[in-house]
């Protein structure tokens, strides 16, 4: 049997691997897209334009990407009666790098998360979402400059595994029963009309979202990385997950990093000077301070003081919340781009930080820079660092020139409204 049971093989191209733990990159590496629901179509069609361009212009031809169609969610559903056919997961697990559009989920009912499936079915345990400031983007706030984090959020647990059990049924009254019975529960305070959610979070799936950050944090020269949690109420979920995160520090990164717990020890022991000296000392060494923070005063001071935050690790509905914060202090979800990424196997899907956005749905209307700069990931993530600057530089260029969609348009004096295809032509033209 072949490959696939339904999917006609890539036309044209090469495999990506992994070589040592690194990726192998041909010159036509065929690549899955998905090209995603609702204004998905629109994005996808402006900006695999601005891919192509900037990669023939950065290579001159010898380059190029095989583009290879994968199919989800309405798409999938309309062609082949199913929502994510095992097709598609094949496609991604052997090629190993891939994009998607925005996948819709329905609210209260209906099928559970696409977006939130390939992530699971594919460990891709990282959402990794970098937010900056690009200059002349409209924003709310006075210094958006001073926002650079690089959101690392846990992918793979938290109430996102999809554990929970509705109002009214049979299993939830089994569950209800087990946790009164059983578990000596009694704070249900109306057991008689409760759904039911469980958050699983483990020390292994902290440990290697924590070390992936503090990772990039020493490769990338950051100075902190914070652990957002709300570990006061959720002790031994989102609390165990800041415990592990400082031990995890100083287990494997002891000469590297220093931690507020240790400052904390040193407090107790020698007095809050003796704390604050060994900080000094510590940031004069380059190491990295790994704190923390409880999410909802979090989510106040990226407003009040963002340049204190630098890369932020966190659990996946906390860091689903601060995506969206964050993204509109440098300009809003318009142009907030990122990844989910497996570190051990190499594999990764980019996407963009928003969703279907349905009411502007095959309107032309837009903004393409979330995907845009979801595919500048991408191409960092392949090697081809050249096409990856073109399409930032061209986006800077053609913001600056205050040619923009209609988002960026109602928050600026002087702008020329474009659509999507229109903006991602002048981006083009612009490299
Ligand atoms: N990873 C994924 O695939 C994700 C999927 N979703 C799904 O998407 C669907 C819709 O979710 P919803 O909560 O409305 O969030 P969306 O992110 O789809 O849209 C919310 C608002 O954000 C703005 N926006 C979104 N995309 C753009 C863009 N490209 N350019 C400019 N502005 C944009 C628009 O604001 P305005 O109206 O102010 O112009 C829009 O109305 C849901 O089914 C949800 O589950 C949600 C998030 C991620
Ligand atoms: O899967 C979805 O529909 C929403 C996911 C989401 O909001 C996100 O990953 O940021
Ligand atoms: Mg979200």
């Amino acid at each position: 049997m072949g490959l696939f049971d339904k999917y006609e093989l890539p036309a044209a191209g090469e495999k990506i691997t992994l070589q040592n733990g690194k990726l192998a990159v041909p010159d036509q590496p065929i690549i899955p897209f998905i090209e995603g629901d609702g204004t998905g179509r629109d994005i996808w069609k402006a900006s695999v334009r601005v891919f192509d361009a900037a990669v023939e212009k950065a290579y001159g031809g010898k380059r190029k990407i095989a583009w290879y169609e994968v199919y989800a969610g309405e798409k999938a559903y309309n062609t082949f009666g199913e929502w994510l056919p095992n097709d598609t997961l094949t496609a991604l697990r052997e090629y190993i790098v891939s994009i998607k559009g925005p996948l819709t989920t329905p609210v209260g009912g209906g099928i559970r998360s696409l977006n939130v499936a390939l992530r699971q079915e594919l460990d891709l345990y990282v959402c990794l979402r970098p937010v900056r400031h690009f200059s002349g983007v409209p924003s709310p706030v006075k210094h958006p400059e001073l926002v650079d984090m690089v959101i690392f959020r846990e992918n793979s647990e938290d109430i996102y595994a999809g554990i929970e059990w509705a109002e009214g049924t049979p299993e939830v009254e089994k569950v209800i029963k087990f946790l009164k019975e059983e578990m000596g529960v009694k704070k249900i305070r109306f057991p008689e009309t409760s759904g039911i959610g469980i958050k699983p979070v483990s020390k292994e799936g902290s440990d290697r979202l924590i070390r992936a950050a503090i990772e990039y944090a020493l490769k990338h020269n950051r100075k902190s990385v914070t652990i957002v949690h709300k570990g006061n109420i959720m002790k031994f979920t989102e609390g165990a997950f800041k415990n592990w995160g400082y031990e995890l520090a100083e287990r494997e990164y002891g000469d590297r990093v220093f931690t507020w717990a240790q400052y904390d020890r040193i407090k107790a022991e020698q007095g809050e000077d003796a704390a604050n000296q060994a900080q000094k000392e510590a940031v004069a060494a380059g190491k990295i301070i790994v704190k923390d923070a409880i999410a909802d005063i979090f989510l106040q001071q990226i407003l009040t003081r963002p340049a204190e935050f630098d890369v932020i690790a966190t659990l996946n509905l906390n860091g689903d919340y601060a995506s969206d914060a964050l993204a509109a202090q440098v300009g809003g979800i318009g142009i907030a781009p990122g990844a989910n990424i497996n570190y051990l196997t190499g594999h990764a899907v980019f996407e963009a930080t928003h969703g279907t956005a349905p009411k502007y749905a095959d309107l032309d209307k837009v903004n393409p820079g979330s995907v845009i700069l979801s595919g500048v990931m991408m191409l960092e993530h392949l090697g081809w660092q050249e096409a990856a600057d073109m399409i930032t530089n061209a986006l800077t260029k053609t913001i600056d020139q205050k040619v923009v969609t209609y988002d960026f348009a109602r928050l600026m004096e002087g702008a020329r409204e474009v659509k999507t295809s229109e903006f991602a032509s002048a981006m083009i033209e612009n490299m």
